[in-house]
């Protein structure tokens, strides 16, 4: 006997009652996209489970890949039988005689099925039976057992698994919407566009950059940030705005200390051009309060009044410790630590205004007229599609077709 199934349990999906279709064929297709160097492998679903057939894969790298993907509470290695008692008792000793050092299990039995003739409890203490006569040195601890030996009884057969490995939680990517992303080389953007890819949203990302005030090497990191979060939603499209000109001429018009918020005003403006014409309804940042001048509540105050657009800002309560963890954890880390030049930071006043008000905003803006410069930027905004890499395997096979 060997495992030949991974059972994959979905997450918070199971609460969302109509809309679980949907979510279940959202999560079904990203495990697929996620899993299309394996070409070996089946997977099916059902209202409440997902199932992997390996034909013969090794289970470790499709379980590596499936712990990235969002709206999966945990999944296991499983192997599944015909349901009768005979065959589900020799699955259940299977399952309980692979690792070492457990002591104590346990039998949960779930009977999907009601047409199996044994009900849930008594199978459970069928099967605790059949495992202490057929084995030494084990005790059942229904409290507190080293392993849980879980028997689900299907219609189609019984999978029986014995460790449950924690998935990545949250909802599969691209069932609650899409989000634009303002994405700088640095470290927290990144990581509040994993935060937000969590909770089901897909990701484009804008960027701005400045020529030659910014480097082709800074523009390079951003793509490979983007790169790495493909991970997490296998597909980003990155919006490059060439920012110079625009820049250049606020900082001639615009008093300095001023400078930072009129230029976040410019890029919430450009942004939500290219949202509305990509069909998106939200902006997230990699703001979190108190950081940097930008990032006070006056001038977030003074910086979102150009738009109504949502801003998600998954950080703004987090501390900068615990984003740098994530920023390892997705292992965009040691990219956003290059040296970079950002745009924000170039054209950076020595003592920008940490408490600026709307209305001295709105004086000075009424005074200049951008217009000319922002029809010329939104018309030469580059956009580069991402998607997450495969195994070599993959590529060789594609070349074939
Ligand atoms: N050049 C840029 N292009 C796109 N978005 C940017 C750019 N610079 C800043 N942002 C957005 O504004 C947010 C705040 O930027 P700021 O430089 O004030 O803070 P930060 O904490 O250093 O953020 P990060 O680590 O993401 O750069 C960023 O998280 C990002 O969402």
């Amino acid at each position: 006997m060997q495992y030949d199934h991974i059972l994959i349990r979905y997450g918070e999906m199971s609460l969302k009652g109509k809309n679980r279709k949907h979510f279940v064929a959202k999560l079904y297709e990203n495990v697929k996209s996620k899993l299309q160097s394996f070409p070996d492998i089946k997977i099916k679903r059902n209202r409440d489970r997902m199932y992997i057939l390996l034909n013969g894969e090794d289970p470790q790298p499709i379980m590596d890949q499936i712990k990235d993907v969002f709206g999966i509470q945990s999944f296991s290695l499983a192997v599944k039988v015909n349901s009768t008692e005979e065959e589900i008792k020799a699955g259940a000793l299977f399952a309980l005689t692979k690792p070492e050092n457990v002591k104590t299990f346990k039998v949960s039995v779930r009977r999907v099925n009601k047409n199996f003739p044994i009900n849930s409890q008594d199978m459970n203490r069928v099967i605790g039976g059949h495992l202490l006569r057929n084995t030494e040195g084990y005790q059942v601890d229904v409290h507190q057992p080293d392993m849980e030996i879980m028997v689900e009884i299907r219609r189609d057969g019984t999978y029986i698994t014995s460790e449950k490995i924690k998935g990545a939680g949250g909802l599969p990517v691209g069932t609650t919407g899409k989000s634009l992303l303002l994405l700088s080389g640095g470290i927290d953007s990144p990581v509040a566009g994993y935060l937000t890819m969590k909770r089901g949203v897909e990701i484009e990302a804008i960027h701005f950059h400045s020529p030659p005030y910014t480097s082709e090497r800074s523009k390079q990191k951003v793509l490979e940030l983007a790169q790495k979060l493909t991970r997490f939603g296998n597909k980003v499209r990155v919006h490059i705005v060439p920012f110079t000109k625009l820049q250049q001429s606020l900082y001639r018009q615009i008093p300095e200390e001023y400078g930072m918020t009129v230029m976040r005003r410019l890029m919430l403006r450009i942004s939500e051009h290219v949202a509305e014409r990509e069909d998106i309804l939200s902006f997230t940042t990699g703001e979190s309060l108190g950081q940097v001048a930008s990032q006070t509540m006056e001038s977030m105050n003074a910086i979102n009044e150009v738009t109504n657009y949502p801003i998600i800002r998954p950080l703004v309560a987090m501390d900068k410790l615990d984003i740098i963890e994530l920023s390892k954890k997705i292992d965009t880390y040691e990219i956003s630590i290059r040296p970079y030049e950002d745009c924000c930071t170039v054209f950076v006043p020595s003592q920008p205004k940490t408490r600026p008000t709307r209305e001295k905003i709105n004086e000075l803006e009424a005074k200049v007229d951008f217009t000319q410069e922002l029809e010329e930027t939104l018309e030469n905004i580059e956009t580069l599609e991402f998607r997450e890499e495969h195994s070599e395997q993959e590529n060789e096979f594609s070349d074939l077709l």
